[in-house]
């Protein structure tokens, strides 16, 4: 089974066929093996080596330089090498993630640089200030003395706005549903921002330790771009890891590999997957990643008869009760980075959206 390879030109046309044609792809993509490379998409490539030649700046500086701005209650800032480690339950249609509960055995050997949407959500009533005390509503870190770095970041993030709002166009006309309806869910939508940096990892590699543990991301659309070195893997259908590496396109750009998260394939009720991946970074080399996390708002209703009738017939009940995208992320990430949210939130962790048959 190989990733395949979706060609976004006859987007940019602006035709209805152009973006059912895309729309083709990508469902064959989602329904078979949840990843995908996008290549014309438009993401100047001057931009993407700009970001990649900061990141690596950012990550040589000394760690005590990098702790100033350490990883705040909001989950903005620099996460230090191995110091969380994924204890997702997540699932998706025919792959099982629940078994990396018994094989994980480390922290996650990566270092990150994460930022997040700078907007404030909630009733335009709160004083900036209660916004902040609200889950993951906070300002954004930067290092010090940095302004390239902030510029390259941010040309780099809004690039990437644009591109993942017309993915989730995309993703609407996969459902036959006319994105109009849902579109002032993204007006704000929830984003999530890393830049992650793995060493590589000393050789022989023990079972159980990762530069990123097999997991499913949490979110709707994910895009990422990563460094010539591989280490990416992503588990097929069949039980199967399969490795997906860098890609450059033939007008000679960097592909984007997208993916899908929890709540997208919640939403499509399991028809299109969230696909278990993982990083082992085996190259004797470091890796560099960026990965962009495109959600819709906090208060989005993730309920799969608003997406009609093709991925749930009017008749059979759909697998997930509806639940904000803020209550189904709000779980996630309390899992898997207790230590950090235990002291903002007492409620459960458990997932409960699942229907009880
Ligand atoms: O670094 C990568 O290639 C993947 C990272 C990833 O899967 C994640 O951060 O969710
Ligand atoms: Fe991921």
């Amino acid at each position: 089974m190989t990733i395949p390879i979706i060609d976004l030109s006859p987007l940019w046309d602006s035709s209805s066929s152009g973006l059912s044609k895309v729309a083709q792809e990508f469902t064959y993509a989602f329904q078979e093996i949840g990843f995908a490379y996008i290549v014309n998409h438009r993401v100047p490539q001057s931009i993407i080596n700009e970001v990649f030649c900061q990141h690596r700046r950012f990550h040589a500086l000394p760690l005590e330089e990098k702790n100033k701005i350490r990883l705040n209650q909001w989950h903005r800032g620099y996460l230090p090498l191995a110091s969380y480690q994924i204890k997702s339950e997540s699932k998706s249609k025919g792959i099982l993630v629940e078994d990396t509960k018994v094989i994980v055995k480390a922290p996650n050997q990566s270092e990150s640089f994460i930022i997040n949407h700078e907007h404030f959500e909630g009733p335009s009533d709160l004083k900036e200030e209660e916004l902040y005390n609200r889950f993951i509503q906070g300002p954004n870190q930067w290092p010090h003395g940095m302004p390239d770095f902030r510029e390259a970041v941010l040309s780099y993030y809004h690039e990437l706005e644009k591109l993942a709002l017309e993915l989730t166009k995309v993703f609407f006309a996969t459902s036959q549903t006319d994105f109009s309806r849902f579109a002032k869910h993204f007006e704000r939508p929830s984003i999530g921002f890393r830049m992650l940096h793995y060493p590589p990892q000393p050789s022989p590699i023990p079972e159980g330790v990762f530069g990123s543990a097999p997991h499913c991301d949490y979110g709707f659309i994910t895009i990422l771009a990563q460094d010539d070195i591989g280490g990416l893997e992503v588990k097929t259908p069949n039980g199967e890891w399969i490795s997906a590496p860098n890609m450059i396109s033939s007008n000679g750009e960097s592909a984007f590999l997208i993916n899908l998260g929890d709540s997208a394939s919640k939403w499509t009720n399991d028809c299109l997957r969230a696909t278990p991946h993982r990083v082992i970074n085996r190259s004797g080399r470091d890796r560099y990643s960026i990965v962009f996390f495109w959600d819709p708002q906090l208060d989005f209703p993730i309920d799969t008869r608003d997406l009609g009738t093709r991925w749930c017939p009017a008749e059979q009940k759909p697998n997930y009760e509806p639940q904000t995208y803020g209550q189904h992320l709000k779980k996630l990430l309390s899992r898997n980075y207790d230590e950090l949210y235990k002291t903002i939130d007492g409620t459960s962790n458990k997932d409960d959206s699942k229907v009880k048959s």
